[in-house]
């Protein structure tokens, strides 16, 4: 299979070298990119079981014209630049290669909707930090999934290929329930983003946790009202999820472990943003919590906050660091 990545970044280069080995791969990503692997001539992935393995049939390029040839069309860009990738699928990929989009959050495929490609969403499970030099560290586990329209045989190379770096890929019918599972637990990105703590040390403080189970709590309002049955994407059923982040610290360490592999050092992709001075997928996540519970009227402040708080700093009105003791008192007085 000719598999064509569009937007090479952290998910993007991970999922690509490991299909590599199985598959004639394409990455188009910036030169940044297209610079480090031609300088180490190959890509490195490490994860948080001790796996380290190089990856040097790839081709990686910033040109899209590559688009042409593909099979299958992995499109992991940030959210926020979904728009002109649809604009270089529309101009060179055949209309009917399907687009297996990965983004984080509920609505970016609306942007892709236009086009004649099937369109089929995914997720990711599990948290990938790119090291530098061509190095992408997994840090958490975690699997990756899809809607159940992507061809059976596609979906059947991609386990194949996934299960030998040791993370299993499915399908699922009611990806919208699975979509809003997942957007559960990406709701802590913001606030890992605010704390500028990696996640482990940030979910090990009560307080950042609190702020995460009333977010949390929204979201299963607006899905309980909406009768959306969430899967179990960790070891404890996502409505208990936030009642298991408001016991102690002491008690969380031990449920924590043995809820979720992390490593120490992993931190969200919302961090990396805003670490890069890059605007955030912010109205995805907490902004689509915001949106769905105005339509269902449920209220939503705490997620309003959250919102609010990353907006100010993406546009440079306030720096990240927020003690959870700040994160709780902005939202008792929130200012709009
Ligand atoms: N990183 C993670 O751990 C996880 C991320 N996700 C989700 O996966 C998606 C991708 O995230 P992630 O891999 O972290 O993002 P990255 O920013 O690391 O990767 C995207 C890359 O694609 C580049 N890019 C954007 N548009 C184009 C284009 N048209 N042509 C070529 N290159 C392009 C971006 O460059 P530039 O920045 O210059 O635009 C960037 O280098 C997000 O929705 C995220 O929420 C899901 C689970 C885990
Ligand atoms: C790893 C995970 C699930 C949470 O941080 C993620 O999706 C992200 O970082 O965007």
């Amino acid at each position: 299979m000719n598999v064509v990545v569009l937007g090479a970044g952290a998910v993007g280069c991970y999922l690509g070298a490991v299909l590599s080995n199985q598959h004639s791969v394409t990455l188009i990503g910036r030169e940044k990119l297209v610079n480090e692997f031609n300088q180490n001539k190959r890509l490195q992935l490490t994860d948080y079981e001790g796996r380290n393995s190089d990856f040097c049939e790839l081709t990686v390029t910033d040109q899209p014209d590559s688009l042409a040839a593909a099979d299958l069309i992995l499109l992991t860009v940030k959210c926020l630049s979904v728009h002109e990738a649809a604009h270089q699928i529309q101009a060179f990929a055949a209309d009917t290669t399907p687009v297996l989009c990965l983004q984080n959050g509920i609505g970016s495929d609306d942007m892709l909707r236009h086009l004649n490609n099937p369109i089929i969403r995914g997720t990711v499970g599990f948290n990938v930090a790119p090291m530098g030099r061509g190095v992408f560290h997994r840090g958490t586990e975690g699997d990756v999934r899809a809607e159940a329209s992507l061809p059976q045989h596609i979906a059947d190379s991609l386990n194949l290929a996934f299960l030998s770096m040791g993370f299993p890929f499915s399908t699922t019918r009611d990806f919208e329930a699975l979509q809003w599972a997942k957007l559960q637990l990406n709701l802590n990105n913001a606030i890992n983003a605010l704390s500028d703590k990696p996640l482990k040390q940030e979910l090990e403080t009560l307080g950042y946790r609190r702020v995460l189970s009333m977010a949390m709590s929204e979201l299963m309002a607006i899905v309980r009202q909406e009768r959306i049955r969430l899967p179990k994407l960790t070891k404890l059923p996502p409505s208990w999820i936030p009642l298991s982040l408001r016991i102690p610290d002491s008690w969380f360490r031990k449920v924590a472990s043995s809820m979720l592999a992390i490593d120490p050092q992993a931190r969200s992709s919302m961090w990396e943003d805003l670490n890069n001075q890059r605007m955030t997928e912010i109205d995805y996540l907490n902004g689509a919590v915001v949106r769905a519970g105005r339509d269902v009227g449920i209220p939503t402040p705490v997620n309003r906050v959250l919102v609010r708080l990353i907006k100010e700093i993406e546009s440079g009105r306030r720096q990240p660091g927020l003690s959870s003791e700040e994160l709780l008192h902005e939202i008792r007085h929130p200012t709009y």
